[in-house]
């Protein structure tokens, strides 16, 4: 089979994380604490690093989301049918985007409540 050019393989990825945030509301609310993140990071001046570990948090947690979303729709693509597989395959997928975003909370909190009080 012909492979497609890379621009169109762009076009496919960027169609999915559209897709996902249309679909999905907890990406919606990563987006809107990643902007909020942005502009605490511009006022309280953070240093290279911690832009880095802010933006390394950012994709962390939005492609954990991005999986857990293709996750559904294979469970979904492959049965209707209330399954036991089907539950762990989605509650394990949606855990993995807990303990990620749990971890950039922490890691938000140890970089700017220094700066806050400081
Ligand atoms: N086929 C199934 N068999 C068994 N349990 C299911 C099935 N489909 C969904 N569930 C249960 O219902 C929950 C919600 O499933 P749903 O497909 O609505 O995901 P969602 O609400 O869109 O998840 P998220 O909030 O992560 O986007 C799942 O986490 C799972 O516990």
């Amino acid at each position: 089979m012909k492979k497609d050019p890379f621009y169109k393989s762009l076009g496919y990825a960027l169609s999915g994380i559209i897709q996902c945030i249309h679909k999905e509301r907890n990406i919606k609310i990563h987006l809107v604490f990643m902007i909020l993140v942005i502009i605490c990071g511009f006022l309280f001046r953070l240093s290279v690093i911690e832009w880095f570990i802010c933006i390394l948090l950012f994709a962390f947690v939005i492609s954990l989301e991005l999986i857990n979303t293709a996750i559904e729709a294979v469970v979904d693509l492959c049965t209707q049918e209330i399954h036991p597989l089907a539950k762990i395959a989605k509650d394990t997928a949606a855990g993995a985007v807990l303990v990620s975003a749990i971890a950039s909370v922490i890691i938000g909190l140890i970089i700017f409540i220094p700066k806050i009080f400081s």
